[in-house]
């Protein structure tokens, strides 16, 4: 008989406190997130747990009641999953870990895993463990081990003092480092690792700068970057508006890198597209400063694309936080074009067509639109070209017969929109950016 190799699916519980300044629908939309983060690391969430207090339990996070609520389901669940187990049965359900909706400390962690039974992650654990499985770069592999290395350290401190005496034993290898305990070690370990990242890092931000720049000088470049929320659809645009293969998946940060493509088909002037890491409420402090560099190209672009998720109960907070980040790195100051995106994805003809009049009165001069309808992406493409063409200017130049060769040059580097010729030569009526026409001007000044 074929024996069929399943993977084994992991479950989990969500466990958070709400304190008084916190509405029940912030809660509500936080703890949704945190399913939504838990289902890209892989788990199944079988129950959530929460409770109303003043403040966290300085011991254990949780209060006393509501720890040993989880524990006795955490128990249940496992002891029936052991004898649902040698029963066959599918719906056995060992309980792998409690995810806890805030950062809490590393003793705070440890007391509730030892009552609980089972592994506790924090918020900023579970967003650091789906970074770092889907970092890609070099650079953004660096920059994620240094959060994570970061993140680390305290908890190794704590893991050691729980371990006793044994913890602190000297450790003298080799003779480097002796009188130091194992933390100690481990701390300089640490501390020397995450100086060694950041010097690979300001190496390839000065390669990336370089290479930036050359793009720049080489022509000219409009550039355009995606920003927004995770998952509201910013590579599924990319894609759209540039012809180009990028991840697109429903989950929370599918893409971690910035990624470059120009605007298909071709415009005039010619426009990059990047698409950018999403944004997301309370990501951690490490990530906001280590993917700065990432958010970067917002910084550098001309325009912004802010994509939203019109579909999301909560996009009206989705939004206020991308435009809190944008302020907190400076790109409040770039231009930006606000997307609404999945208006598909918005209950019938009838409520599509009045959420889109709610946008429209509520954010004058947005887009709203869906990425799987093609011919609205085209507008959109138009809208964005438009943008840059509003600043090209027109002019008119010579080329005698004689130097017909250079006809080339004035075509790569602008639109011809009229070609008139005569007995010495040709005239050309071009649109293009002002540098560009400026330089052409200077050598093709008309006879
Ligand atoms: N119904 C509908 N779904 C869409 C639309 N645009 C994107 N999606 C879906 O939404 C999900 C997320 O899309 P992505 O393009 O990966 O989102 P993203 O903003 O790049 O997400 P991150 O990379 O995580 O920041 C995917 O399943 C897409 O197929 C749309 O206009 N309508
Ligand atoms: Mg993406």
């Amino acid at each position: 008989m074929p024996i069929e190799v399943r993977e084994k699916s992991r479950y989990a519980v969500v466990a958070a406190v709400q304190l008084p300044s916190v509405s029940d629908i912030e809660f509500e939309a936080s703890l949704s997130e945190l399913r939504e983060l838990a289902k890209t690391l892989g788990y199944e969430i079988i129950n959530t747990f929460v409770q109303k207090r003043a403040s966290f339990d300085t011991t254990a996070y949780l209060g006393f009641g509501k720890r040993q609520e989880i524990r006795r389901f955490v128990n249940s669940e496992t002891e029936s999953a052991e004898f649902e187990e040698i029963a066959a049965n599918p719906k056995s359900r060992d309980i792998d870990a409690i995810l806890v909706d805030h950062e809490i400390s590393p003793s705070q962690a440890r007391n509730l895993e030892k009552e609980v039974g089972c592994e506790v992650m924090d918020r900023t654990m579970v967003i650091l463990e789906i970074f770092h499985r889907n970092a890609r770069s070099r650079a953004a592999r660096a920059q994620v081990e240094i959060a994570r290395l970061g993140y680390m350290a305290p908890r190794l401190r704590e893991a050691a003092k729980l371990a006793g005496p044994q913890g602190r034993q000297r450790s003298g290898v080799g003779g480097r480092g002796g009188g130091e305990s194992h933390t100690e070690l481990d701390r300089r370990k640490i501390r020397d690792r995450i100086a060694e990242l950041q010097q690979e890092i300001i190496a390839m931000d000065a390669e990336r700068k370089t290479q930036r720049a050359r793009r720049q000088t080489r022509q000219k470049l409009a550039s355009v970057a995606l920003v927004g929320y995770t998952n509201a659809g910013k590579s599924t645009l990319m894609r759209g508006l540039t012809g180009s293969e990028v991840l697109v998946a429903n989950k929370l940060f599918a893409t971690l890198d910035t990624t470059v493509r120009a605007l298909y088909p071709e415009s005039m002037p010619r426009v990059l597209v990047s698409d950018t890491v999403g944004f997301i409420k309370n990501l951690p402090h490490g990530l906001v400063a280590s993917f700065k560099s990432t958010l970067d190209e917002a910084l550098d672009a001309s325009l912004l694309l802010h994509v939203i998720d019109a579909s999301d109960p909560g996009f009206e907070r989705q939004l206020e936080v991308t435009d809190q980040v944008l302020e907190e790195i400076g790109a409040d100051v770039v231009p930006r074009m606000r997307v609404f995106n999945k208006i598909d994805h918005v209950g019938d003809a009838t409520a599509q067509a009045k959420c889109e009049a709610v946008l429209r009165t509520q954010y004058p001069d947005c887009v709203v639109m869906s990425a799987r309808r093609p011919d609205e992406v085209a507008k959109l493409r138009q809208k964005i070209v438009a943008f840059f063409q509003q600043d090209l200017v027109e002019a008119e130049l010579f080329l005698p017969w004689s130097a017909q060769q250079l006809r080339g040059e004035i075509y790569a580097s602008c639109q011809v929109l009229e070609e008139r010729s005569n007995y010495e030569g040709v005239f050309f009526r071009v649109r293009g950016e002002p540098d560009s026409v400026k330089n052409l001007c200077e050598q093709f000044s008309q006879a």
